[in-house]
């Protein structure tokens, strides 16, 4: 039997079954293409927490082990900068067997991204991403930033992420309105970055503006997957919303997006929604 550290997840095989027509391909090294999952785990209320800036444990232990699961089968994990601003997260696949967790190097362990475009994330040697890629329990992680964008610190943070083998790439911008601080990446061009640096697979976790964003139709067909675990709580008005904005055409309302392909899959106390856009 293999001995696993006494903090390491497991999820059964039944139910990693269920899931599997839902994660990444194994790549064609000929034609090297990018999967894209967005995942997330919500309330009953469409809320990914209680309120800006903080926190809230949302999935329970089982469907908490599928999301490491499926970090287990992808090449990197992408959050946006209010995320890794409010969590402080680990963004390591804590699944025992995988690299740092009973298993060599850090084979299953997928490469964190922070889409950071005006350098608001204050990453130093006391982040949790820093502390694991230390200690050999997860990679080091790589930081997207806009062009132009004028940041206090760039030079020390860019020194703590590459001493620990991260690193920051910038990506050109697309000002989506007159006001400079409207400015966005455009998801193509964040999506052929990550394809240029080998990556195969990412898995979206969030938070609500990253996943707001890709919702809008423009983008929705840039993903392949959507897993979504769905908790059996009410968190009440001023959290953080999954709720994309309206879509109108030829003067009508319509809905922004559906999936297909649907399966439900009970996990505990939770459900998690698997389909297709
Ligand atoms: N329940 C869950 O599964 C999750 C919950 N969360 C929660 O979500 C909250 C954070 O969400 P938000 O504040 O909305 O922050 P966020 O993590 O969505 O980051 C938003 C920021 O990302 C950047 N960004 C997003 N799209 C961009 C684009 N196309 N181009 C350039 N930059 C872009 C912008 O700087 C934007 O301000 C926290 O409370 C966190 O705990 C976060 C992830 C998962
Ligand atoms: N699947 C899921 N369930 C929840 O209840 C959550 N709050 C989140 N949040 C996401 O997971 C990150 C934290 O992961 P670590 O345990 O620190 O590795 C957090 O940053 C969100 O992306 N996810």
């Amino acid at each position: 039997m293999i001995d696993h550290p006494r903090d390491a997840l497991t999820f059964p095989l039944s139910e990693s079954q269920t899931l599997d027509p839902y994660v990444p391909p194994t790549p064609d090294p000929e034609y090297p293409t990018l999967h894209v999952t967005l995942t997330f785990a919500t309330s009953l209320d469409s809320s990914l927490s209680l309120a800006p800036g903080t926190q809230t444990a949302l999935s329970g232990l089982a469907s908490k082990s599928m999301t490491h699961y499926l970090r287990s089968k992808h090449d990197a994990i992408l959050i946006g900068v209010g995320t890794a601003v409010a969590d402080n997260p680990s963004l390591n696949c804590r699944i025992g067997g995988v690299g740092g967790y009973g298993g060599k190097g850090l084979k299953g362990q997928p490469r964190p991204v922070v889409l950071d475009p005006r350098g608001r994330w204050e990453v130093n040697n006391e982040s949790k991403v820093i502390k694991l890629a230390k200690e050999g329990r997860g990679k080091a992680p790589w930081v997207i930033r806009m062009t132009n964008a004028k940041e206090e610190n760039a030079r020390e943070k860019e020194k703590v992420l590459k001493a620990v083998g991260g690193d920051v790439f910038i990506v050109p911008s697309e000002c989506s309105s007159a006001s400079e601080s409207m400015s966005r990446i455009d998801w193509s061009n964040i999506f052929s970055l990550l394809t240029a640096k080998g990556i195969r697979s990412v898995m979206i976790e969030g938070g609500g503006g990253v996943i707001n964003d890709l919702l809008h139709p423009q983008n929705f067909g840039l993903v392949d997957t959507v897993i979504v675990t769905i908790a059996p709580v009410w968190l009440g008005k001023g959290g953080v919303q999954v709720c994309p904005d309206e879509r109108v055409e030829e003067g009508v309302r319509i809905p922004v997006g559906r999936l297909r392909d649907v399966k439900w899959v009970p996990l505990g106390e939770d459900v998690v929604l698997c389909g297709r856009p």
